[in-house]
């Protein structure tokens, strides 16, 4: 059978929607994300941004309508989507016990690139530090210098990587984004905050809910109070 080039990678979504006990959170969503394009998924707190991602790398299954990568539907296409995949969840996935560099090297990077990987994400001077010494903006960009490796997964997937990063942090992954995208890489992300990426198509999820949430508060009660 012939294999079909990475640059004709495509993920599709018909009608999908998602549940959390037992709430339906959004339903009839429908997109496709191909080579080259960039995604971001924008919506309220509790819209259920973080269950579309997670549905989306199968690590969560309640949902109804059709997932599928390459044409092929969910769940037969997990191990080839995975195999395809750098998913950066809201955990980052940073072990705190172990260094950066031990970080990257779990995730199969030679010491060379790791170091090249850091100095993006100007940790350098930190690749020896235990995570658990680092900021939360800092632990962030461990988790960011995954993008930088060479060979990165085409599919990119990613949970609020813009938190805790400062202008500078924001501005580098903006680079390395697009930089992706050129090569025909295909990124779907969360954000609270607007990223400047040419063609960047937005999904707000919260046009999708179909049930209003409990209310929080009484109202006239400042919760913030
Ligand atoms: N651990 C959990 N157990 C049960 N229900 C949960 C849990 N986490 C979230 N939920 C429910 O799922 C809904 C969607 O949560 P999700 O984390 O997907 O939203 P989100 O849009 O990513 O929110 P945020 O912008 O705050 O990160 C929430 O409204 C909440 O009711």
């Amino acid at each position: 059978m012939a294999r079909k080039s990475p640059s004709s990678n495509s993920l599709q979504v018909r009608q999908l929607s998602c549940e959390r006990d037992g709430r339906v959170l959004f339903a009839g969503l429908d997109f496709e994300l191909g080579a080259g394009q960039a995604l971001q998924v924008e919506g309220a707190n509790g819209a259920g941004k973080t269950t579309l991602l997670r549905t989306l790398i199968g690590s969560a299954g309640d949902f109804t309508g059709e997932i599928a990568w390459n044409e092929r539907a969910f769940p037969a296409a997990l191990p080839d989507l995975r195999a395809h995949l750098l998913y950066i969840g809201h955990g980052a996935g940073v072990r705190r016990g172990l260094t950066p560099l031990e970080n990257l090297a779990w995730y199969g990077a030679g010491r060379g690139e790791a170091m090249r990987a850091l100095e993006q994400v100007d940790l350098f001077g930190f690749e020896d530090s235990l995570c658990h010494q680092l900021s939360a903006g800092q632990n962030r960009r461990v988790a960011l210098a995954r993008l930088f490796l060479p060979g990165a997964p085409p599919l990119w997937i990613l949970d609020e990587p813009l938190a805790a990063l400062d202008v500078a942090g924001v501005s580098a992954l903006q680079g390395q984004m697009a930089c992706h995208l050129s090569r025909g890489g295909s990124i779907l992300f969360t954000s609270h905050q607007p990223l400047a990426l040419a063609g960047l198509r937005t999904l707000n999820l919260s046009e999708y809910a179909t049930e209003e949430p409990e209310p929080l508060a009484e109202e006239g009660t400042d919760v913030f109070a």
